[in-house]
């Protein structure tokens, strides 16, 4: 049996381990790669996702803005043409609200901060009176038109007009009349007066400005188009809102049931508005809004992730202003793309649980069948009474080792009379006797001597590296050993345990196989018994004696 019998039992468990951690490993890996990748697309939608709901909303503002442009411009033409066609109503000089003796109205309010070229004073003195008068009568005819460009559900945008030549502003509210009155200055180089000067705007386009009013912390937010007649510049047809205003006119533009929150700024990033929407506490640190700055000068839009909170933001053309939405992680979560992830990640968790415990299952599996086959191999190989290596244990094993040796020795040992022992004490003491005769041959031998029971009350005793001089010395010292101890009985009785032993070694024969070489020591053994037993036999001659 040149193909050891233990290996063929033996369970490659260590590497089936390796194979199994391998396999799972590369799943977990594999499966987290892809969740990730799915994370992934989702956050590119989420960004994305973001930034289309910020550009609605930009668009809506935009839009808005420029109906109201598109107010001032249908205004302007009307205003062009009665000052181009003029018929006074009867002898009016100046409507009796701009020289302010009559509150009755909201409309028509003409203030100045100049006592000296008010338009009553202009109209009294009858200077300019013509140009005056006529843009007063154009303002009368639009006039109508103004609750057009602010009705209701729209923005409560207010209409104001600004005569350069008369210095007048009149102005559909007095609340915005007297926030322009206080903000003019037509000595001023800068604001939306100076800005439509055909110096500064040679095409006489509309634009957005922007006055800060200190007296009232209030910001006037402008939509300016000039307005010229006769090749001459003769004023500014303008629409102002307020902080307030605007902030209406941002929560109107906002999308239902939206879970971000957004805040109007100036192109500084200075607020124009308090936050609407979705509101939380975030507050924008200078270093984000630094980032928001910087990333603005080369992009219209962009995104930013601070932590826990995602910010998006974006000019809106025109008006020269900047919309930041914000939304913290548990806003993010009330949307569709928080609800996938929340979904992803579960997935993921309970795949991972579920491969952690399949490993588990599975490697519990592969170690008790490992220690099954264990158990297996030791029963095939093993003697269950005596522990002993059994016959096909021993020549298993021997067969392994014998050719590493060229010379080894065996000592074949069979029991004297032990059938008697069976007969008189019965099968258990028989048993007893077995197990005390195996231990008591196991201490005559070396470790590295193989013990095998081969047969009934038959043992075999491998020595490798021993000749038959040595194989002789272990067998006498296996034999006194014996001799010397009896089995003591539980009545007390001392039982004597003998055997007779045949040696045999490989150098004898050395074409010899190993079966060949047991069977000379069984024969050896034999004669031991036929001399009369307790006694070691090495010599075949005396077989035939
Ligand atoms: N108790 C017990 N008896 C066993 C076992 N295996 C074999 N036997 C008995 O061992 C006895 C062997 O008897 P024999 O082959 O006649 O040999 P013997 O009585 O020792 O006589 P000699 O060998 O000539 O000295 C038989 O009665 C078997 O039943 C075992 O595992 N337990």
């Amino acid at each position: 049996m040149s193909t050891s019998l233990a290996n063929r039992f033996r369970l490659p468990l260590a590497k089936t381990l390796r194979v199994i951690h391998l396999v799972f490993i590369s799943v977990f890996v594999l499966t987290t790669f892809l969740f990730w990748q799915q994370g992934k697309l989702f956050s590119h939608g989420y960004r994305t996702s973001q930034l289309s709901h910020l550009e609605s909303v930009v668009a809506r503002i935009e839009s808005k803005a420029h109906y109201k442009i598109d107010n001032l411009r249908f205004l302007k033409r009307i205003f062009i043409e009665a000052m181009d066609d003029p018929i006074f109503p009867g002898a009016a000089i100046v409507p009796s609200e701009i020289k302010g003796d009559s509150d009755s109205s909201p409309l028509w309010i003409g203030e100045l901060p100049l006592p000296d070229i008010i338009a009553e004073d202009l109209v009294a003195r009858g200077e300019e009176t013509m140009e005056v008068r006529q843009e007063l009568y154009a303002l009368r005819k639009i006039q109508g038109l103004f609750p057009l460009a602010s009705a209701e559900n729209e923005l409560s945008a207010d209409l104001y007009y600004i005569s350069r030549d008369g210095e007048f502003i009149v102005s559909l509210s007095q609340e915005v009349n007297s926030l322009l009155i206080r903000s003019y200055n037509p000595h001023e180089k800068q604001g939306s007066f100076v800005l439509a000067s055909p110096l500064l705007n040679p095409h006489r386009e509309p634009f957005w400005t922007r006055q800060n009013i200190a007296t009232d912390n209030k910001t006037l937010i402008n939509g300016s188009i000039p307005v010229d007649f006769g090749g001459e510049w003769i004023g500014l047809l303008g629409i102002a809102f307020d902080n307030q205003a605007v902030q209406e006119f941002l929560a109107d533009s906002l999308p239902e049931s939206t879970q971000s929150a957004y805040q109007l700024f100036d192109e500084q990033l200075q607020p124009l508005t308090g936050v609407v929407g979705a509101v939380n506490n975030v507050q924008l640190s200078a270093e984000q809004l630094q980032t928001i700055r910087q990333t603005l000068e080369s992009t219209s839009r962009g995104t930013m992730r601070s932590g826990t909170v995602f910010i998006t933001f974006g000019k809106i053309v025109g008006t020269q202003s900047v919309l930041i939405s914000t939304q913290t992680l548990s806003q993010g979560l009330h949307e569709d793309f928080g609800r996938f992830s929340i979904l992803l990640i579960t997935m993921w968790v309970i795949f991972v649980l579920f491969l952690w415990g399949a490993h588990r299952m599975i490697c519990r599996l592969v170690r008790n069948m490992g220690s099954l086959q264990r158990e297996m191999q030791h029963h095939a190989l093993h003697d269950d009474l005596t522990g002993a290596l059994n016959r096909r244990g021993f020549f298993a094993k021997t067969s392994q080792i014998s050719p590493n040796y060229v010379d080894y020795t065996l000592v074949q040992l069979d029991l004297d009379h032990f059938k008697k022992v069976n007969d008189v004490y019965g099968h258990l003491v028989g048993d007893n006797v077995l197990i005390h005769a195996t231990r008591r041959i196991q201490r005559a031998i070396r470790s590295q001597d193989i013990l095998g029971r081969i047969g009934g009350e038959e043992f075999c005793i491998y020595l490798p590296d021993s000749d038959l001089k040595a194989g002789i010395m272990v067998a006498t010292r296996i034999k006194w050993e014996l001799e010397a101890s009896a089995l003591i009985l539980e009545d007390g009785t001392a039982l004597p345990v003998t055997a007779s032993l045949g040696v045999a070694s490989s150098s004898e024969h050395p074409q010899y196989t190993l079966e060949q070489v047991q069977s000379v020591a069984d024969m050896r053994m034999y004669t031991a018994k036929a001399r009369g037993r307790n006694q070691v036999c090495w010599q075949d001659d005396e077989i035939q004696a």
